[in-house]
């Protein structure tokens, strides 16, 4: 059954000129059905075509906003990275699995937005069709609108097994009234079922919004942990703390009490504080399970100059990525203090770089947020990856042109450069790599190193895991964690652990 309201006007219409034809033009009514004809076209073109102006107009604002929204706070404080953690956690954790991040923004946003417009407006075009058909009722017969009002009733229920047609027919025969009163009860039926006919519409809204929903609420989990435990409150904390200082650590011990049933205190929460290097005070570090606190690393110490490289190594799980996660303010279980720049001023390159669906330009501009993207010129960037080997990319794809899953079209080693090529963009002052070149060949990854090298003239500091042979000529000290873990110095100049470990040349 059609609800759409230009079908009622050109139905009117049309029965205008039927009506005139049957009483043979007498008066001149067919002029004037014409004349009627005309008037409704100039009124009703502008009018519906305004209908679909705002309601496309609003679909797209809305979409923007929550879109953007929602990938602002996705990308904040790495929150997409902890996301990943916390979904391969999520056997281990009492967290929600949040499959397909990218299409809840892509996709859901859309259809959640795009479904509740639609619905809007079938609603609100029905309600204001229904009264103002019930209004014409009134002004025909008003004991019609009465009787209409029970055997609507009826019909209501009939509509449910009958077709259209059938329905119609029945309006027909049982109300005994004119052609124009039966299309009106018709509409007025149509209004009443729509909740059944769009069903499938109605499902499909709360599904997008159930996703929504459930990712939001992820989201705002993570966020409320970076607040209270690795954000910038956190990181400034001193001896002489201000009232609102001491209320957010004290909710910060409740939280964390309550969320881990009591067996979590807040001495196994590392502590963060700002400073121009890298140091590790005490650093012990756990596994985030919330049943039980297992022991990756205990007690590490370190300290890292300017100029200084630093690679970790140790046999595998003995916790090299979760100390960099600790160190890069990913992971905060555990107890300590760890010192470091504040968080822009790092970059974290994992094996596997993130990149969002985009434009070449975005892929290298991320994780700057949107409204620092025109401060960047396109040669910069063009030369940016010359200097990385991946300038027939911009032949390619272009550089604003396309938006592309560059994970889908790039070689692992291509987007590791991509990923190196963000480093020459934020020229941070420490790069923290967890196997980020293992997918490159040797002269790539040569390459990598010397650029990463001469940025801020060499002040920019490096700390690396790998297991490559390869990576020791990039590095000036070792981290030995097996080494720590049989209670021996961890940390020497390479030139010393070269002395032990002459295979490694
Ligand atoms: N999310 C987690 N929950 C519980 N345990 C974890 C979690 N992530 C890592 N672990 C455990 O912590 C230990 C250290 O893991 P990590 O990935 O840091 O090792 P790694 O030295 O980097 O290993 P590899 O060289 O193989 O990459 C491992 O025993 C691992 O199983």
């Amino acid at each position: 059954m059609s609800i759409d309201p230009r079908d009622y006007a050109v139905d009117y219409a049309q029965r205008m000129l039927t009506d005139t034809l049957q009483s043979k033009d007498e008066g001149g009514a067919f002029q004037a059905a014409i004349n009627n004809f005309l008037y409704l076209l100039i009124f009703a073109i502008p009018v519906f075509g305004l209908n679909d102006f705002i309601s496309s107009g609003a679909y797209v604002s809305w979409r923007d906003f929550v879109s953007k929204e929602m990938i602002s706070l996705y990308l904040r404080n790495r929150n997409y990275y902890k996301m990943y953690l916390r979904s391969q956690e999520s056997g281990k954790l009492d967290t929600d699995e949040i499959d397909n991040p990218d299409q809840r923004i892509c996709v859901d946003i859309a259809t959640f937005c795009r479904s509740f417009i639609d619905l809007f407006m079938l609603f609100f075009n029905s309600f204001v069709k229904m009264v103002s058909f019930v209004a014409i009722l009134w002004t025909i017969e008003p004991w019609l609108v009465v009787f209409l009002g029970n055997r609507l009733h009826t019909l209501m229920v009939t509509h449910l097994g009958l077709k259209d047609g059938t329905v119609f027919h029945l309006t027909l025969e049982e109300t005994r009234i004119k052609n124009q009163d039966s299309s009106i009860v018709c509409c007025i039926l149509s209004s009443l079922s729509l909740v059944i006919s769009q069903f499938d519409s109605i499902s499909f809204l709360l599904g997008a919004g159930n996703r929504i929903y459930q990712f939001d609420r992820e989201l705002q989990r993570i966020e409320n942990d970076y607040r209270f435990n690795d954000g910038p409150n956190q990181d400034h904390v001193t001896e002489e703390s201000t009232r609102e200082g001491t209320l957010h650590r004290r909710f910060a011990a409740d939280r964390s009490q309550k969320k881990d049933g009591g067996g979590q205190t807040q001495t196994d929460r590392i502590r963060f504080v700002t400073s121009e290097r890298v140091k590790l005070i005490g650093v012990t570090v756990m596994a985030p399970s919330s049943l039980k606190r297992t022991i990756i690393l205990s007690d590490v110490n370190l300290e890292l100059q300017g100029k200084q490289r630093l690679l970790i190594v140790g046999r595998s799980g003995i916790g090299k990525s979760s100390l960099l996660r600790v160190i890069c303010g990913l992971w905060n279980h555990g107890r300590g203090t760890v010192e470091r720049p504040e968080l822009g001023d790092m970059l974290f390159l994992p094996q596997k770089p993130y990149t969002p669906i985009g434009s070449l330009r975005q892929q290298l501009l991320y994780p700057r947020e949107d409204k620092n993207e025109e401060h960047y010129d396109d040669q910069v960037l063009e030369k940016v990856l010359e200097r990385v080997g991946l300038s027939q990319l911009v032949t390619r794809h272009g550089l604003r042109t396309q938006d592309l899953d560059f994970s889908k079209i790039l070689s692992v080693g291509e987007q590791q450069r991509l990923a190196i090529g963000r480093v020459l963009v934020i020229k941070p002052s420490v790069v923290v790599m967890d196997e980020a070149t293992s997918a490159m060949d040797i002269a790539n990854e040569k390459n990598v190193y010397e650029i990463i090298g001469s940025l801020r003239d060499g002040e920019t500091s490096i700390i690396s895991v790998g297991h490559r042979k390869t990576l020791v000529q990039f590095h000036t000290h070792v981290l030995d964690l097996d080494r720590h873990e049989k209670g021996g110095e961890a940390l020497r100049t390479m030139e010393d652990y070269l002395k032990e470990h002459p295979m490694q040349q």
